[in-house]
C-alpha cells in the first residue's frame, strides 16, 4: 500500500465540524488533507461533523490532494460509526488515533471491510502515545493496509510530561523510533504539529528538523504554514540538478562495465543513485500535484 514518493510534503488538518474550513480546503496547496472527526470536534458535534465530512468529500473538488478522514477510536462511542461513515466516503484513508497495538489496526480494517470500503483504501496510524511509539515496529507491520505513520506530538508531550521546546529535543527519541519502524516496512511518516501560529521561524525550524530526520511532510493547523512546508520539505533545484548528474554520470560508467564513479570529486555507488531516483521522482510528482492544483483554482 505504501506510496512513499507522493508528494506529503503540507497536510492539513480541519475540523469536520467546520463547514468554511472543508470548503476552504479545495483552494489550498496542500498536498494532503486531515478531516477529523476526533479531537478538533467537540462531543456534541461529532455526528454533525461525521455527516458534514462525508457531505464535503462526496461533493469533491478536492482534486488530486491526499484525503485523510480521522476517525474516533474504536473504544469511543463514536469509533464504529466514524468507520462505516468513511469506508464508503471516497476518501483515500482512515487515521485511526493513538494506536497502540497492530490489534487495533486490524480491528479497524475489519470494521472497514464490514462497511464496504473498497481495496484501495489505506489505513493510516497516529502514534502519539508512549506505548504507541514503542510498539511502533509491530504496528508497521500490522497490515498490507497500512500507508504511513502521523506523529502525535501534543498527545505525546502530554503523556511524557514533557516540555515543548524549540529544539523538540524531548521528542527526537520518539521522532526517531517511529521513523524507524515506518523506514524499516516502507511506510510513509509524517512529523507533528507545530501548535504556536505566531512562530513562523520556529515553525520553519521544526519543518527543517523534520526534514533533515527523515519525515516526508509535517502535519499542519493553519494554512498561512503551507507555504513554509511545501518549500522546506521540496528538493531543492540544486538537489535535483544533482540528482540527475550523477543519475547520467552512473547510467554511463555502468554502460562501460563500471560499478562506481566520481562526479565533482565524489564517489557516486548505486546507493546514492537509487536515493537521487527517489529525489527526481519526487520532485516531479510535485511539479505534477502542483501544476494540477493551479489549474483546479484558476
Ligand atoms: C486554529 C484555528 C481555530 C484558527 O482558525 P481561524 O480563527 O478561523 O483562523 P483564521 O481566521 O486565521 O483563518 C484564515 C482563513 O483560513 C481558514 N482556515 C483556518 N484554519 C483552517 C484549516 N485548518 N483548514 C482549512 N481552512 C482553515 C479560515 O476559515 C479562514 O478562511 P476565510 O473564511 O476564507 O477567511 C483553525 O486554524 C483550526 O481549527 N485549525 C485546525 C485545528 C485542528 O484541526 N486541530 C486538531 C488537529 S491537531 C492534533 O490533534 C494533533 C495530534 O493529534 C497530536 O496529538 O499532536
Ligand atoms: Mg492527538
Amino acid at each position: 500500500m505504501a506510496a512513499t514518493t507522493r508528494p506529503r510534503r503540507s497536510v492539513l488538518y480541519m475540523p469536520g465540524s467546520n463547514p468554511r474550513a472543508l470548503d476552504k480546503a479545495r483552494t489550498l496547496a496542500a498536498d494532503g488533507l486531515i478531516l477529523d472527526l476526533e479531537d478538533a470536534v467537540a462531543p456534541d458535534a461529532k455526528d454533525d461533523a461525521r455527516r458534514q465530512v462525508v457531505e464535503a468529500l462526496k461533493a469533491g473538488g478536492y482534486g488530486d490532494r491526499e484525503l485523510l478522514v480521522r476517525v474516533n477510536g474504536l473504544a469511543t462511542p463514536w469509533g464504529q460509526s466514524d468507520i462505516v461513515a468513511a469506508a464508503k466516503s471516497g476518501a483515500d484513508a482512515i487515521l485511526i488515533p493513538k494506536v497502540e497495538s497492530a490489534d487495533m489496526v486490524r480491528q479497524v480494517e475489519a470494521a472497514m471491510v464490514a462497511a464496504g470500503a473498497p481495496a484501495s483504501m489505506a489505513i493510516w496510524c497516529m502514534l502519539e502515545t508512549p506505548r504507541g511509539v514503542l510498539r511502533s515496529a509491530e504496528i508497521a507491520d500490522s497490515t498490507p493496509r497500512l500507508a504511513g505513520f502521523v506523529m502525535g506530538t501534543s498527545d505525546l508531550a502530554k503523556d511524557l510530561h514533557c516540555a515543548h521546546t524549540r529544539d523538540r529535543q524531548p521528542m527526537v527519541t520518539a521522532l526517531g523510533l517511529c521513523l524507524l519502524a515506518a523506514r524499516a516496512s516502507g511506510l510513509a511518516a509524517l512529523d507533528g504539529v507545530h501548535l504556536d501560529l505566531e512562530d513562523d521561524e520556529g515553525f520553519e525550524n521544526a519543518c527543517r528538523q523534520g526534514q533533515d530526520l527523515g519525515f516526508d511532510g509535517k502535519t499542519l493547523i493553519h494554512p498561512k504554514t503551507i507555504a513554509t512546508a511545501n518549500r522546506v520539505f521540496a528538493p531543492t533545484e540544486k538537489e535535483i540538478e544533482w540528482s540527475k548528474a550523477i543519475i547520467a554520470a552512473h547510467t554511463e560508467a555502468v554502460a562501460a562495465g563500471k560499478g562506481v564513479v566520481v562526479v565533482g570529486g565524489r564517489l557516486i555507488e548505486l546507493l546514492h543513485v537509487e536515493n537521487a531516483r527517489r529525489l527526481v521522482d519526487l520532485a516531479t510528482r510535485i511539479a505534477r500535484l502542483d501544476s494540477a492544483l493551479k489549474d483546479s483554482s484558476s
